[in-house]
């Protein structure tokens, strides 16, 4: 079993995070329960500033909080001096109510309401990363209107497109988000920003994909977008004191994967930034990424309680456990793999191939085929790890089955961060018109 982290196997056979047994969490906040190994989210943190520090560059790396957002995400993000990512009125509202200083902030997506804009410019926060002509256009109205300019970086997608294990160079242009290179779009989209007088332009933005191992991907998304820096300097006597070159960055979730180490990207996209624009004499930008997913991603473990079991004599072994696509919807929407352990007998020999099924009510809800545990029983703890991007981020009520907890956990000690749901949580949005209304209704 691969341990991440601070995580380790007790005198008892129990699977510790943060020097917590999770055995004893589980009693505490019952489950299913995400656990965060604080240690782990602070070194990954501190691995991109460090090696950001060491290329000599001008930066910010801006935690993607879409991948967990949470306000005690947020502070630890403040603390560990990172810049921070949002998507939506919702992770800005996290973000401000965590008191993460406004002016770190970066405003993504590609469908920013004019009630959200305006939100982010009460706040002033640091950046909008634009994605269209449309937002362009808005944002220079909605700015003007609160007599604003407001810094901005064009998001661009430069023919490039990352996935696992491979790379292609076209392909790109077919994309919900940014203004494309390729068809002239970007170069029309900085010209008309830096024309629009409510709008700093800082420069250009560019994400490839996710779950990225390679260096390629990034080196080539440096080096397109170093290009069309000159052009824009050339044509339109414009420089960009910034370079955005977004998140995707891998990670270990199963025997087979093979991040590399946060310097060695860190290292490729610097060494690409200044041996591109430093051949063409131009100024080396400040450089910015986006990491989500290798900075939270490692460090949560989903600890479940298994209940019933199946066998198919031939077929398969289901066991169920008490959570499943509503808290983790990764493996039904992407065919993600996991691994897991039986963490209140994390010793023993895992010798039993089953299917971790959930308690949906979908064909679908499994989280780990044919998963190799050590003879799972009712009232067993399963333990899924590498479950801290894009979990809770992506945990939905469906079947009405409530959110579970979140702790954070770091030497021996646990904080609750975000509390189950309740069932009154479960109907709290929930109206029931007068003549609608039955006497028998639970109250
Ligand atoms: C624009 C942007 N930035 C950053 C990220 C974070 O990516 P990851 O979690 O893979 O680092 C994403 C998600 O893919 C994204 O779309
Ligand atoms: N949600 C995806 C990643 C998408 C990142 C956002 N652009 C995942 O779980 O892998």
């Amino acid at each position: 079993m691969y341990l991440h982290g601070t995580s380790a196997i007790n005198g008892q056979g129990h699977l510790t995070i943060g020097g917590c047994d999770v055995t004893e969490l589980a009693k505490q906040y019952g489950t299913p329960l995400y656990i965060v190994d604080e240690a782990l989210v602070r070194q990954r943190a501190r691995e991109y500033v460090e090696a950001f520090k060491a290329s000599g560059l001008k930066f910010q790396v801006a935690y993607a909080s879409k991948a967990f957002s949470v306000m005690a995400m947020c502070a630890i993000a403040e603390q560990e001096g990172l810049s921070l990512d949002v998507v939506s009125d919702g992770e800005l509202y996290t973000a401000l109510k965590a008191g993460f200083p406004a002016h770190r902030i970066h405003f993504h997506g590609n469908n920013k309401t004019p009630d959200e804009i305006l939100m982010a410019l009460d706040a002033e926060i640091g950046c909008f990363v634009v994605d269209n002509f449309d937002e362009l256009a808005l944002l220079n109205a909605l700015a003007g209107d609160k007599g604003m300019k407001v810094n901005v970086l064009l998001r661009v997608t430069p023919g490039v497109e990352a996935h696992t294990h491979e790379y292609i160079s076209t392909g790109q242009q077919d994309s919900k988000f940014g203004f494309d290179v390729e068809s002239g779009a970007a170069f029309r989209g900085v010209r008309e920003a830096h024309e629009l007088p409510n709008l700093e332009l800082l420069g250009v933005h560019s994400h490839i994909g996710s779950q990225i191992f390679e260096v390629d991907g990034f080196e080539v998304a440096a080096s397109k977008v170093a290009q069309f820096a000159l052009l824009v300097r050339d044509e339109l006597s414009v420089t960009f004191p910034v370079i955005n070159l977004g998140g995707g960055f891998g990670i270990r979730y199963v025997e087979g994967d093979t991040p590399l180490p946060v310097a060695t990207y860190v290292k490729a996209i610097t060494d690409a930034i200044k041996d591109n624009f430093g051949a063409a004499n131009y100024p080396i930008p400040e450089i910015w990424v986006e990491p989500g997913r290798s900075i939270v991603g490692d460090a949560g473990t989903t600890l479940y309680t298994i209940g019933t079991s199946k066998d198919i004599p031939g077929v398969r072994k289901y066991i169920a456990v008490d959570g499943g696509m509503t808290d983790n919807p990764r493996p039904a929407l992407y065919e993600s793999k996991y691994e897991a352990v039986i963490a209140n007998r994390a010793d023993d020999a895992a010798e039993e191939t089953v299917t971790v099924a959930g308690k949906c009510c979908e064909s679908g809800d499994k989280l780990i085929i044919d998963c190799v545990l050590a003879k799972p029983q009712t009232g067993d703890l399963l333990a899924v790890l590498c479950t801290g991007a894009y979990n809770y981020s992506m945990a939905s009520n469906y079947n009405r089955i409530r959110r579970p907890s979140v702790v954070f956990v770091k030497d021996g000690h646990s904080d609750l961060v975000v509390k189950r749901e309740s069932l009154d949580d479960i109907v709290g949005n929930d109206i029931l018109p007068a003549r609608m209304k039955k006497a028998s209704a639970v109250q």
